[in-house]
Protein backbone atom coordinates (compact mmCIF):
# COMPACT_ATOMS: atom_id res chain seq x y z
CA UNK A 1 0.00 0.00 0.00
CA UNK A 2 1.02 3.49 -1.00
CA UNK A 3 0.16 6.40 1.73
CA UNK A 4 -1.67 9.16 1.01
CA UNK A 5 0.00 12.79 2.29
CA UNK A 6 -1.97 15.55 1.67
CA UNK A 7 0.18 18.56 0.97
CA UNK A 8 -2.61 21.52 2.35
CA UNK A 9 -0.12 24.58 0.16
CA UNK A 10 -2.87 25.36 -1.72
CA UNK A 11 -5.94 25.76 1.21
CA UNK A 12 -3.46 27.97 2.76
CA UNK A 13 -2.70 29.97 -0.79
CA UNK A 14 -7.07 30.14 -0.85
CA UNK A 15 -7.16 31.37 3.01
CA UNK A 16 -3.59 34.18 2.55
CA UNK A 17 -6.29 35.75 -0.50
CA UNK A 18 -8.74 37.36 1.85
CA UNK A 19 -6.53 38.02 4.90
CA UNK A 20 -8.47 36.20 7.30
CA UNK A 21 -8.95 32.18 8.47
CA UNK A 22 -11.23 31.22 5.80
CA UNK A 23 -10.51 27.85 4.76
CA UNK A 24 -9.47 27.22 8.46
CA UNK A 25 -6.13 25.25 7.86
CA UNK A 26 -6.28 23.44 11.00
CA UNK A 27 -9.64 22.41 10.98
CA UNK A 28 -9.05 21.06 7.42
CA UNK A 29 -6.03 19.12 8.10
CA UNK A 30 -7.81 17.37 10.88
CA UNK A 31 -10.98 17.19 8.21
CA UNK A 32 -8.47 15.15 5.72
CA UNK A 33 -7.51 12.97 8.36
CA UNK A 34 -11.01 11.65 9.09
CA UNK A 35 -11.66 11.28 5.25
CA UNK A 36 -8.58 8.78 5.22
CA UNK A 37 -5.46 11.26 4.30
CA UNK A 38 -2.60 9.24 5.81
CA UNK A 39 -0.32 11.71 5.80
CA UNK A 40 -0.21 15.71 6.06
CA UNK A 41 2.76 17.64 3.83
CA UNK A 42 3.38 21.15 3.85
CA UNK A 43 6.02 23.59 2.17
CA UNK A 44 6.45 26.47 3.27
CA UNK A 45 8.60 28.98 1.02
CA UNK A 46 10.68 31.71 2.81
CA UNK A 47 8.02 34.36 1.52
CA UNK A 48 5.04 32.54 3.35
CA UNK A 49 3.17 33.47 0.32
CA UNK A 50 1.14 30.32 1.43
CA UNK A 51 1.70 27.95 4.31
CA UNK A 52 3.53 30.45 6.96
CA UNK A 53 6.15 29.35 9.66
CA UNK A 54 3.75 30.11 11.96
CA UNK A 55 0.67 27.37 10.38
CA UNK A 56 3.90 25.12 10.51
CA UNK A 57 4.41 25.15 14.58
CA UNK A 58 0.57 24.99 15.00
CA UNK A 59 -0.20 21.78 12.78
CA UNK A 60 2.50 20.34 15.45
CA UNK A 61 -0.40 19.62 17.55
CA UNK A 62 -3.16 18.54 15.22
CA UNK A 63 -1.89 16.11 12.88
CA UNK A 64 -2.31 12.78 14.52
CA UNK A 65 -1.03 11.03 10.67
CA UNK A 66 2.41 11.45 9.67
CA UNK A 67 3.74 15.31 9.12
CA UNK A 68 5.88 15.61 6.58
CA UNK A 69 7.63 19.41 5.93
CA UNK A 70 9.01 19.91 2.81
CA UNK A 71 11.60 22.73 2.15
CA UNK A 72 14.73 23.81 1.24
CA UNK A 73 17.49 24.00 4.49
CA UNK A 74 17.71 27.27 4.73
CA UNK A 75 19.09 27.40 8.65
CA UNK A 76 15.33 29.31 9.27
CA UNK A 77 13.70 25.92 8.12
CA UNK A 78 16.45 23.90 10.04
CA UNK A 79 15.17 25.53 12.96
CA UNK A 80 11.44 24.98 12.38
CA UNK A 81 12.08 21.17 11.39
CA UNK A 82 14.32 20.49 14.49
CA UNK A 83 11.25 22.31 17.06
CA UNK A 84 8.77 20.48 15.69
CA UNK A 85 9.98 17.05 15.14
CA UNK A 86 7.69 16.20 12.38
CA UNK A 87 7.65 12.39 11.08
CA UNK A 88 9.49 13.28 7.86
CA UNK A 89 11.91 16.61 6.43
CA UNK A 90 12.30 16.01 2.59
CA UNK A 91 14.91 18.53 1.30
CA UNK A 92 13.86 20.14 -1.57
CA UNK A 93 16.73 22.45 -3.71
CA UNK A 94 14.13 25.10 -4.74
CA UNK A 95 15.48 28.76 -5.42
CA UNK A 96 13.72 31.70 -2.84
CA UNK A 97 12.05 33.11 -5.99
CA UNK A 98 10.98 29.70 -7.42
CA UNK A 99 7.21 29.32 -8.03
CA UNK A 100 7.51 25.78 -7.15
CA UNK A 101 9.77 23.24 -7.16
CA UNK A 102 11.23 22.65 -10.48
CA UNK A 103 14.31 20.26 -9.72
CA UNK A 104 15.75 17.69 -7.62
CA UNK A 105 18.77 18.04 -5.83
CA UNK A 106 22.06 17.17 -7.27
CA UNK A 107 23.35 14.99 -4.29
CA UNK A 108 26.94 14.01 -6.28
CA UNK A 109 27.63 18.20 -5.86
CA UNK A 110 25.85 18.82 -2.93
CA UNK A 111 27.08 15.41 -0.78
CA UNK A 112 29.03 17.14 2.01
CA UNK A 113 26.44 19.58 3.03
CA UNK A 114 23.17 17.21 2.35
CA UNK A 115 25.43 14.15 4.62
CA UNK A 116 25.33 17.39 7.36
CA UNK A 117 21.96 17.86 7.03
CA UNK A 118 20.42 14.35 7.09
CA UNK A 119 22.69 13.45 10.14
CA UNK A 120 21.17 16.64 12.06
CA UNK A 121 17.54 15.61 10.90
CA UNK A 122 18.39 12.04 11.72
CA UNK A 123 20.08 12.43 15.13
CA UNK A 124 16.57 14.28 16.14
CA UNK A 125 14.71 11.32 15.07
CA UNK A 126 13.05 12.89 11.80
CA UNK A 127 13.27 10.49 9.09
CA UNK A 128 14.60 12.06 5.96
CA UNK A 129 13.38 12.23 2.16
CA UNK A 130 15.81 14.22 -0.56
CA UNK A 131 13.77 15.09 -3.78
CA UNK A 132 15.44 13.56 -6.75
CA UNK A 133 15.04 13.74 -10.21
CA UNK A 134 14.80 10.26 -12.01
CA UNK A 135 18.24 9.99 -13.12
CA UNK A 136 20.27 6.85 -11.47
CA UNK A 137 23.53 8.64 -10.24
CA UNK A 138 21.33 11.13 -8.31
CA UNK A 139 19.52 7.83 -6.40
CA UNK A 140 22.87 6.70 -5.37
CA UNK A 141 24.42 9.77 -4.53
CA UNK A 142 21.53 10.32 -2.38
CA UNK A 143 22.60 6.86 -1.18
CA UNK A 144 25.98 7.71 -0.31
CA UNK A 145 24.00 10.62 1.88
CA UNK A 146 22.61 8.41 4.17
CA UNK A 147 18.82 9.34 3.54
CA UNK A 148 16.29 7.16 4.31
CA UNK A 149 13.94 7.93 1.49
CA UNK A 150 14.36 9.60 -1.58
CA UNK A 151 11.30 11.45 -3.34
CA UNK A 152 10.77 11.35 -6.93
CA UNK A 153 10.10 14.75 -8.89
CA UNK A 154 7.67 13.75 -10.92
CA UNK A 155 6.65 16.81 -13.14
CA UNK A 156 8.16 15.19 -16.10
CA UNK A 157 6.00 12.13 -15.73
CA UNK A 158 2.37 13.87 -15.02
CA UNK A 159 3.05 16.59 -18.24
CA UNK A 160 4.41 13.99 -20.26
CA UNK A 161 1.25 11.40 -19.58
CA UNK A 162 -1.37 14.14 -20.37
CA UNK A 163 0.52 13.95 -23.44
CA UNK A 164 -0.21 10.87 -24.18
CA UNK A 165 3.20 9.75 -23.77
CA UNK A 166 3.26 6.97 -21.34
CA UNK A 167 7.14 6.32 -21.51
CA UNK A 168 7.70 9.04 -19.30
CA UNK A 169 7.51 6.27 -16.58
CA UNK A 170 10.96 4.39 -17.72
CA UNK A 171 13.12 6.67 -15.69
CA UNK A 172 11.07 6.86 -12.99
CA UNK A 173 11.17 2.84 -13.33
CA UNK A 174 14.61 2.57 -13.61
CA UNK A 175 15.93 5.25 -10.85
CA UNK A 176 13.33 3.16 -8.01
CA UNK A 177 14.51 -0.24 -9.32
CA UNK A 178 18.05 1.29 -8.07
CA UNK A 179 17.04 2.79 -4.72
CA UNK A 180 14.88 -0.43 -4.18
CA UNK A 181 18.58 -2.44 -4.92
CA UNK A 182 19.93 0.08 -2.59
CA UNK A 183 17.24 -0.36 -0.11
CA UNK A 184 16.19 3.30 -0.10
CA UNK A 185 12.34 4.31 0.50
CA UNK A 186 10.80 5.65 -2.39
CA UNK A 187 8.27 8.90 -1.77
CA UNK A 188 6.69 10.76 -5.34
CA UNK A 189 5.29 13.77 -5.99
CA UNK A 190 4.31 16.69 -8.18
CA UNK A 191 1.95 17.12 -10.48
CA UNK A 192 0.30 13.47 -9.52
CA UNK A 193 -3.07 13.59 -10.39
CA UNK A 194 -5.93 11.00 -10.10
CA UNK A 195 -5.84 10.40 -13.69
CA UNK A 196 -2.38 9.99 -13.97
CA UNK A 197 -1.38 8.65 -10.18
CA UNK A 198 -2.73 4.83 -11.16
CA UNK A 199 -0.29 3.73 -13.87
CA UNK A 200 2.63 5.73 -11.62
CA UNK A 201 1.79 3.43 -9.09
CA UNK A 202 1.73 0.14 -10.94
CA UNK A 203 5.15 0.74 -12.30
CA UNK A 204 7.25 1.91 -9.09
CA UNK A 205 7.80 -1.29 -6.79
CA UNK A 206 7.49 -0.37 -3.15
CA UNK A 207 6.10 2.78 -3.79
CA UNK A 208 5.73 4.08 -0.22
CA UNK A 209 4.45 7.65 0.26
CA UNK A 210 2.86 10.08 -2.42
CA UNK A 211 2.46 13.91 -1.78
CA UNK A 212 -0.22 15.19 -3.80
CA UNK A 213 -1.33 18.80 -3.24
CA UNK A 214 -2.32 21.31 -6.30
CA UNK A 215 -4.29 18.29 -8.47
CA UNK A 216 -6.04 17.11 -5.20
CA UNK A 217 -7.60 20.41 -4.24
CA UNK A 218 -8.44 20.95 -8.01
CA UNK A 219 -10.25 17.79 -8.17
CA UNK A 220 -12.31 18.66 -5.06
CA UNK A 221 -13.41 21.75 -6.39
CA UNK A 222 -15.79 19.34 -8.88
CA UNK A 223 -15.93 16.28 -6.63
CA UNK A 224 -15.48 17.28 -2.99
CA UNK A 225 -12.61 16.69 -0.54
CA UNK A 226 -13.76 13.21 1.21
CA UNK A 227 -14.50 11.88 -2.07
CA UNK A 228 -11.48 12.56 -3.91
CA UNK A 229 -9.21 11.66 -1.18
CA UNK A 230 -11.01 8.15 -0.85
CA UNK A 231 -10.47 7.70 -4.86
CA UNK A 232 -6.79 8.29 -4.68
CA UNK A 233 -6.84 5.60 -1.70
CA UNK A 234 -8.24 3.41 -3.84
CA UNK A 235 -5.85 3.99 -6.44
CA UNK A 236 -2.88 3.29 -3.99
CA UNK A 237 -4.26 0.53 -2.35
C1 LIG B 1 8.30 19.32 -3.57
C2 LIG B 1 7.10 19.50 -4.37
O1 LIG B 1 7.00 19.14 -5.50
C3 LIG B 1 5.92 20.18 -3.75
O2 LIG B 1 6.12 20.48 -2.44
C4 LIG B 1 5.56 21.39 -4.44
O3 LIG B 1 6.73 22.11 -4.61
C5 LIG B 1 4.53 22.18 -3.70
O4 LIG B 1 4.92 23.49 -3.53
P1 LIG B 1 3.97 24.67 -4.02
O5 LIG B 1 2.63 24.46 -3.39
O6 LIG B 1 4.65 25.91 -3.52
O7 LIG B 1 3.90 24.61 -5.51
N1 LIG C 1 5.97 16.77 -2.72
C1 LIG C 1 4.97 17.07 -3.68
C2 LIG C 1 3.82 17.73 -3.02
O1 LIG C 1 3.79 17.87 -1.83
C3 LIG C 1 2.68 18.19 -3.80
O2 LIG C 1 3.00 18.63 -5.08
P1 LIG C 1 1.75 19.09 -5.99
O3 LIG C 1 0.76 17.94 -6.00
O4 LIG C 1 1.15 20.31 -5.36
O5 LIG C 1 2.35 19.33 -7.35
Amino acid sequence: MTKLSVNINKLATLRNSRGGNAPDLLKSAKDIESFGGQGITIHPRPDERHIRYQDAYDLKDIVSTEFNIEGNPIPKFMEMVLAIKPTQVTLVPDAEDAITSNAGWDTIKNKDFLIDVVDTFKANGIRTSIFVDPIEEMVEGAKEVGTDRIELYTESYAKSFSEGNKKSIVPFANAAKVANDLGIGINAGHDLSLDNISFFKEHIPNLLEVSIGHALICESLYLGLENVINMYLHRLQ
